[in-house]
């Protein structure tokens, strides 16, 4: 698994989620983060769109990232030409692939998906392009027609092999099984397109890695069609702390990058959000307060720092008085047993009143007021 690669797809798959728009600048602001963060590999949209989005794309590619870019096609001439008129190098050719999709797209005739891969394959590598083929819908495809399918696009040249999830219906046990098959019949590289409908996305990512794919596409966020796609963030720390993986991205900048996502989608995120949420390193209940301030590790599976963000222990309805007795302290404020047990008290209830977690300020008045009407102060 050391050797795992990531080519993120938040400007083409994260920004088909319904309502987002990002504008060229936006785009370009985004691609050069993730190229200074070490994301080696950027889909950078469809250039088939014309308009904005192919100036959007050009835009990209003027301006000198390291990041390999890609452009997204369907299997249609026309679409390759609108990368290449866009300066893109590396094109992506999707070819839908299981029955469901044939039929609503190339009237049930398979022989259009070996004719369609054929010319535009051939059309693009005699541009000299690097090509990845995609099959759309692999996971609910005839097994053997995938294994055809992937063959035949490896032996026309395709560089790459994409295998998509695309309506999310794996679990890890069947991407493992899926893939492992696919990973005996390939000598290029398989990439995973995982969508999030069961909320499996990064997870099945994760196993596809297992089972021998070794690119994944990521989207900042999770961003992406209906429930979105395996979120970049969470694949690239999983394979640090979990498999000891190191993919030479900053990880440092990956809150950050989040940040910027949700200011250009205007999609704000559930605190609770795995690895960029504001609550991932925030601690209110009395037992985990008092684990964290005697040791991070109590309830934290790594430091704040590693992806840029901070600790935050907070006063609400479920802390204890370590929490309270520390916090204070650090105002100067010095609590004896009985005193914190009161101020406890009054701070579950006010919690309840308001329905939320007290601010610093909002402790410091409590503490201030109950002494003085007790003649303490
Ligand atoms: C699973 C995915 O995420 S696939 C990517 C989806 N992304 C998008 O659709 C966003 C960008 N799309 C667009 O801007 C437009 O759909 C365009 C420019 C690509 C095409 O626009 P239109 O010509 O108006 O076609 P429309 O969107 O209505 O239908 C798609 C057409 O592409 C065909 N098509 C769909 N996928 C493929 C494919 N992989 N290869 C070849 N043809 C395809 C459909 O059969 C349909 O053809 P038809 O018009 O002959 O019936
Ligand atoms: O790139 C492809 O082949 C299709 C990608 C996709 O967005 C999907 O299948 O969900």
């Amino acid at each position: 698994m050391s050797n795992v690669y990531i080519n993120d797809t938040t400007l083409r798959d994260g920004e088909q989620a319904a309502g987002i728009v990002f504008n060229a600048a936006e785009k370009v602001a985004i691609a050069s983060l993730m190229d200074i963060i070490g994301i080696p590999e950027l889909e950078v949209g469809i250039p088939a769109m014309g308009g904005s989005e192919a100036e959007a794309i050009t835009g990209i590619v003027n301006s000198g990232l390291k990041a390999s870019l890609l452009g997204w096609n369907r299997a249609v001439i026309s679409d390759i030409n609108a990368s290449i008129a866009c300066g893109l190098k590396r094109v992506h050719i999707a070819v839908p692939i299981s029955d469901i999709q044939i039929k609503a797209k190339f009237k049930g005739k398979t022989a259009v998906v070996w004719e369609r891969l054929k010319s535009t394959l051939n059309f693009a590598l005699d541009k000299g392009l690097f090509v990845s083929v995609g099959a759309e819908d692999a996971s609910r495809a005839d097994e053997s027609f995938l294994i055809e399918f992937a063959q035949y696009a490896q032996d026309l040249g395709a560089s790459r092999f994409r295998f998509c999830d695309t309506v999310g219906i794996l679990s890890p046990l069947t991407t493992t099984q899926k893939v492992k098959k696919l990973v005996k019949h390939l000598t290029i590289p398989i990439e995973m397109h995982t969508h999030n409908d069961f909320g499996l996305a990064t997870a099945n990512a994760l196993a596809g890695i297992q089972a021998g794919a070794t690119s994944v596409n990521t989207t900042v966020n999770g961003l992406g069609e209906r429930a979105g796609n395996a979120a970049l963030e969470e694949i690239v720390m999983a394979l640090k702390q979990l498999y000891k993986v190191n993919l030479s991205i900053n990880t440092s900048r990956l809150r950050e990058l989040s940040q910027l996502i949700i200011q250009a989608s205007g999609v704000k995120l559930p605190p609770w959000k795995a690895i960029v949420g504001d609550n991932i390193f925030a601690h209110e209940s009395g037992i985990h307060a008092h684990g964290v301030l005697k040791d991070p590790q109590t309830y934290e599976p790594f430091a704040p720092e590693e992806i840029g963000w901070e600790r935050r222990l907070v006063v609400g309805k479920h802390s204890g008085r370590s929490l309270l007795i520390n916090l204070l302290s650090q105002h100067g404020i010095n609590l004896d047993y009985e005193e914190s047990q009161k101020i406890l008290d009054s701070v579950r209830h006010l919690s309840v009143q308001m329905k939320r977690n007290l601010t610093t300020e909002e402790l410091l008045d409590l503490v201030t007021n109950r002494r003085i009407s007790h003649g303490i102060v």
